[in-house]
């Protein structure tokens, strides 16, 4: 689905650069849930950043579906992204002024083809704050609300930057859940970038990145249920 050839990203500030992708090539395939794991530095925020148009990459090739992205234009990239992707990050980024309804709302006003608001209310199992404020809400039922907004225009693949990364183990598990299950049921594409090792055991795919460079890539034979992962 998702194809990197030989992709490379340099960044430049003065005399200085730093290679922080070094010829990568990968592949994510259609309804895959894959985990790129990797130290601090290692380059898995600019691989997201370039597989989903939101930096350019120094040399190689991006496709999805068959079609290359290198090379789209900025509108045309916008237009990519705003169709076929969905963006869950560490920080919530709800606003705060709209209800839990509203804030899903937004995500599903820029789709094309968009999910139904109540359906996913009830898939997050939140239907009964949905008049509520972000505020009135703890931190893994923001996340659960965040995860609905990005659905909610019903892109392809979602792409998540250390999900859990503000949550407890309890609250986590609950996010981990509910994307396993937009994994299972509506055969989302799921690509996580993370620190926390567990979830490698819920993923058919995990990549490890080190110095830019993707180091290991495995799949799993079994793959375990979100509640069942072990957490260090
Ligand atoms: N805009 C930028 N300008 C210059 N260097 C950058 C920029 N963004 C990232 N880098 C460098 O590129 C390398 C890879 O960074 P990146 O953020 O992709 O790593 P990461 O694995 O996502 O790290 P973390 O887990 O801490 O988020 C690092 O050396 C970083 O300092």
């Amino acid at each position: 689905m998702i194809t990197l050839t030989g992709v490379t990203k340099t960044y430049r500030s003065g005399d200085i650069e730093t290679a922080a992708l070094k010829s990568i090539d990968l592949e994510i395939a259609e309804g895959e849930f894959a985990v790129i794991l990797g130290p601090s530095g290692s380059g898995k925020s600019t691989l997201l950043n370039v597989i989903s148009g939101l930096d350019t990459v120094t040399s190689g090739k991006i496709s999805f579906r068959g079609k290359e992205l290198t090379g789209l234009s900025e509108s045309g990239m916008t237009r990519f992204r705003r169709q076929y992707l969905g963006f869950i990050f560490q920080q919530y980024n709800l606003l705060q002024n709209l209800t839990v309804y509203e804030n899903i709302q937004i995500g599903s006003d820029i789709g094309t083809d968009p999910l139904d608001i109540d359906e996913l209310l009830l898939k997050i199992g939140l239907e009964k704050t949905r008049n509520k404020y972000p505020s009135q809400l703890s931190g893994g039922e923001q996340q659960r609300v965040s995860v609905a907004r990005s659905l909610a225009k019903n892109p392809a693949v979602i792409f998540c930057d250390e999900p859990t990364g503000s949550l407890d183990e309890a609250n986590s598990k609950n996010v981990l859940k509910l994307l396993q299950e937009l994994n299972r049921e509506y055969r989302k594409t799921i690509v996580i970038i993370t620190h926390n090792t567990g979830i490698s055991e819920m993923s058919d795919k995990v990549i490890k990145m080190n110095s830019g460079k993707i180091v290991d890539i495995t799949i799993n034979p079994t793959k375990k249920d979100a509640k069942d992962i072990h957490w260090g």
